[in-house]
């Protein structure tokens, strides 16, 4: 079955793994307490994200501290639940603003994503972070990226290491998975999205093991039929 459209992560493939590491998780670390102190019973989509952090804890109605600590919990645990992902996304939205950090995109990004779409590819994203933090993170790259997406996927789908995710976006666009090509560097985002049929390929730009998927050190190495 042809390849109609290509699924693509972020960090790791459109931009480096380090940005979220060394800038973007600190940044919303040491905020976040304050952001939700100033937030939390005013602005609509945070109420609502901390509601459905008590929701994920058994049904807890969160005072501002513990959601505070239980989203910094979920972090240093690796977990990316969709409120603390919306929440970390409006925190980056304001670093973007004051200028406290621009984020890269690799150079082979906008090139490989102009060539596919002139192939006729539909392309999307799907990355653990909200769709906010996703467009933030390419416009303050000033690519030309976003403006050749049709679509951004999140954790709104499910996480990306769960098959349902990968079977909820293909229907969602409307090809069979076979038809959807997907990009990670993650192995076990890789496997999930196998397991649903869609296609896999790694990209192994700090090399390393690709399991049972085909790699490619870059995007401008991806030649699609
Ligand atoms: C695109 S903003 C920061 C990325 C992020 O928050 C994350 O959890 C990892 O994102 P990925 O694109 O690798 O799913
Ligand atoms: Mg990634």
């Amino acid at each position: 079955m042809a390849i109609e459209a290509v699924l693509i992560d972020i960090e790791g493939v459109l931009g480096p793994l380090s940005f979220l590491d060394e800038t973007l998780t600190p940044y919303a670390s040491e905020r976040l307490g304050a952001f939700i102190a100033a937030h939390g019973e005013e602005d609509e989509e945070i109420e609502e994200a901390l509601d459905e952090a008590g929701r994920l804890m058994g049904g807890f109605s969160l005072k501002p501290a513990e959601a505070g600590a239980l989203l910094l919990r979920w972090m240093k645990q690796g977990r990316k639940p969709t409120p603390l992902k919306i929440i970390q996304g409006r925190i980056w939205q304001e670093g973007y603003a004051a200028g406290a950090f621009r984020a890269e995109v690799h150079g082979d990004a906008g090139p490989s994503l102009a060539a596919w779409k002139a192939q006729g590819l539909r392309l999307f994203t799907f990355s653990s972070s909200s769709e906010l933090a996703q467009k933030l993170w390419l416009s303050s790259a000033g690519s030309d990226a976003e403006s050749l997406l049709d679509g951004f996927f999140d954790t709104r789908m499910g996480q990306k290491v769960e098959e349902e995710a990968y079977k909820a976006i293909a229907q969602e666009i409307g090809l069979a998975p076979a038809q959807i090509l997907v990009l990670s560097e993650n192995v076990d985002e890789l496997d999930a999205a196998a397991s649903a049929g869609l296609a896999t390929l790694r990209i192994a730009r700090a090399g390393g093991d690709s399991g049972r998927h085909p790699a490619v050190a870059d995007l401008a190495s991806i030649i699609l039929p």
